[in-house]
């Protein structure tokens, strides 16, 4: 099969959808890789080393879109990038194509197998490929919620872990999904008073037990989440319905009556956002304020640290790479429902019941359309 992995032109995007690891398997598994040129130097893995894993380096993304029969990428495609969808297409990436009813339509016109990274399941019925940017997302959610708590980044001046004489700040992380476990984490880390809400109580029992009692668990309901808020000084979002658009849990009347000055992290904005006050930013323009609450919702964190980044989204993602090229996308649909559950669009059908619900079209079951 020929591959083809475009640089990534999302604003700040600078992962890479396959890494030379990842070349060298592929070349070695005899499938040709293009890599467009740069499409790898922002997450510190430059040009010479694909070409020495044996890819070769294309000058435009026109080219790598034109020749591809499959194109690895890691964002959702932007409008500029839509000019490159072609019939009988692969595109194995994130699509998040809840919130954006045009990213469908031009999919579904142009006849393009979209396979979304973040509604693929494993085994266990868990979402593999969204999972490690779960971790780098709600690990930075802390950290950038903190740096918007200082003063000069309009925050209330709150130190998260106080000083012995003045308390921690609060930090309350609505869904204990990997997300949510991985903020509570650095928030415990850094000395917070952490509240954690879910509307799953076995998750709440395993909160407890992992944190050994350390992170107050409450159960997901509007009186509770509107009192969390209110004393919160940091508000993370990590709400999922996968493949749907998030629920508004917190409304825009509860962060009215937050603390001027606080702050809130949407990680969920990618998928719409679970608290209504929030609207997609980007890392030139990250943050913006309502009713004194500053709200950080950027749809794509983890490319603020893409060599981690990319690494541990490759990681995951690899394997599905390797099983796509070596059994062509149809048969592996086929034979594999994991890889079936992250199939969007099929051939001008819309194959995810979510996505339909969100956008009141009609939709298929992909293994209706795969014999
Ligand atoms: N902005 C960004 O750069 C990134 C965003 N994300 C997004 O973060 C979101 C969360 O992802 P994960 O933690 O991996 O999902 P997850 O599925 O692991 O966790 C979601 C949690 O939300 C809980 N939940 C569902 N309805 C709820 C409600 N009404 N009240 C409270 N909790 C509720 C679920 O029980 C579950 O525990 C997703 O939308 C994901 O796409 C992930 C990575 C990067
Ligand atoms: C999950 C996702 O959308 C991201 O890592 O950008």
């Amino acid at each position: 099969m020929i591959i083809g992995v475009p640089k990534e032109v999302k604003d700040h995007e600078s992962r890479v959808g396959v890494t030379p690891a990842g070349v060298k398997a592929l070349v070695e598994a005899g499938h040709k890789v293009l890599v467009e040129h740069n499409a790898g130097a922002l997450s510190a893995m430059p040009d010479d080393e694909y070409q020495a894993s044996g890819a070769e380096i294309v000058g435009s993304a026109y080219d790598v879109w034109r020749l591809a029969e499959m194109v690895v990428k890691v964002k959702e495609p932007i409008t500029s990038e839509y000019k490159h969808f072609r019939e009988g297409l692969v595109l194995f990436t994130y699509l998040h194509l809840a919130p954006v009813p045009d990213l469908t339509e031009a999919l579904l016109n142009k006849k393009v197998t979209g396979i979304a990274y973040e509604t693929v399941r494993d085994r266990a019925g868990s979402l593999p490929l969204l999972t490690p940017m779960s971790e780098v997302a709600g690990r930075m959610s802390v950290q950038v919620g903190a740096a918007y708590l200082e003063k000069e980044h309009g925050g209330r001046g709150v130190l998260l872990g106080g000083v012995p004489g003045v308390p921690p700040g609060n930090v309350c992380v609505i869904g204990g999904g990997i997300v949510g476990t991985n903020a509570a984490k650095i928030a415990l880390g850094m000395g917070a008073k952490v509240t954690l809400i879910d509307l799953n109580l076995n998750r709440l029992r395993e909160i407890d037990d992992i944190f050994n009692g350390r992170v107050f668990t409450v159960a997901s309901n509007s009186y509770n989440v509107e009192r969390a808020v209110s004393e919160a000084d940091l508000v993370i979002g990590g709400v999922l319905i996968p493949g749907a658009a998030a629920p508004k849990i917190v409304t825009k009347a509860m962060v009215s009556k937050m603390k001027k000055g606080a702050v809130v992290v949407d990680v969920a904005i990618d998928q719409g956002g679970c608290i209504e006050t929030a609207h997609p930013t980007t890392h030139s323009n990250p943050s913006f304020e309502v009713d004194g609450v500053v709200h950080y919702c950027v749809t794509n964190m983890p490319a603020a640290v893409p060599n981690t980044s990319t690494l541990a989204l490759t990681n995951a993602t690899f394997p599905y790479v390797l099983k796509l090229a070596r059994m062509g996308a149809k048969t592996a649909i086929g034979e594999d429902k994991g890889i079936a559950e992250g199939v969007n669009t099929y051939n001008g059908t819309l194959t995810y019941e979510a996505v339909a619900t969100a956008q009141r079209r009609e939709w298929q079951p992909v293994s209706t359309l795969v014999q």
